[in-house]
């Protein structure tokens, strides 16, 4: 098994895989954080993502996690004014990042449509490309940190960040972080981390739950590639984990995955 072979843990129902995904992530940051003094993590946009958030608020082992030495970036954002209730990193905050002492200067919210790049989505897409670079490391080869866990909410489409099937985005293998127009799930206009950058991540963890995601689900585990299912070309250096209820499950031969939780 490569860390490109997906592992998949199947949960009961949304809410357990959101209570079992907050869990593993508040392990995953304090073990790097005991290893190496810090951590990073990319968060998502979208329901399960904030649900995942909002079960970090709520767990009484969320302070494990020392708030100060935690580098958190997005995967993906609206293109919108900064305090749009539509923005990723609104919903973040409300969901969790506001009742927890985290550093400010390592939250690295992506730019919005009302910053200094205007409505100049490209400018603010090098922006954050720009933000990634200065934070990586000698031995990150490719000018974004190696991200601890990159968290990946999977579009009905198979979408994953705003890559969507055969979009400009999803060929995009130099840049690190693109400019989207036209995007099939409203806001057309967005900012998105590219494969290459996501492939960066030490670990990619990919989150779905519900019977409208099990079309995706079993197509972007069928092996096809990344331009028709661009959840399937998102992987970790290290480790690739979907994290799933039964019903986003329903449609993989079983012997695919482990029977999930009672
Ligand atoms: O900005 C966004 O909309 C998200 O980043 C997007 O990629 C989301 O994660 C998927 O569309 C799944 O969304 P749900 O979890 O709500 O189905």
């Amino acid at each position: 098994m490569t860390a490109a072979t997906p592992q998949l843990v199947v949960h009961r129902d949304k809410e357990l895989m959101a209570q079992a995904a907050a869990a593993r992530l508040i392990t995953r940051i304090v073990d790097a954080q005991a290893a190496r003094g810090a951590a990073s993590v990319v968060l998502t946009g979208g329901r399960n993502g904030n649900a995942l958030l909002a079960a970090i608020a709520a767990s009484p082992a969320r302070d494990a996690i020392d708030w100060a030495r935690l580098d958190l970036w997005w995967g993906d954002e609206r293109f919108l004014p900064s305090g749009d209730p539509e923005r990723n990193a609104v919903q973040a905050r409300a969901e969790l990042l506001d009742a927890v002492p985290l550093d400010p200067a390592r939250v690295h919210e992506m730019p919005a449509s009302d910053g200094v790049d205007g409505s100049d989505v490209d400018a603010a897409a090098a922006r954050y490309a720009e933000e990634l670079a200065k934070a990586a490391g000698p031995a990150d080869r490719l000018r974004v940190p190696a991200f601890d866990v990159l968290l990946l909410g999977v579009g009905p489409d198979t979408h994953v960040a705003s890559l969507f099937p055969e979009h400009p985005g999803v060929r995009e293998t130099e840049l690190t972080v693109v400019g989207v127009r036209g995007a099939p799930k409203p806001p057309p206009t967005r900012i998105s981390l590219t494969l290459p950058a996501i492939r960066a991540a030490r670990e990619v963890w990919l989150l779905a739950a519900g019977e409208d995601k099990a079309d995706a689900v079993a197509l972007a585990l069928s092996g096809p590639g990344e331009l028709q299912a661009p959840a399937s070309g998102a992987h970790g250096t290290g480790r690739t984990l979907w994290l799933l209820d039964r019903a986003a499950a329903d449609r993989l031969p079983p012997q695919l995955y482990p029977p999930a939780s009672a």
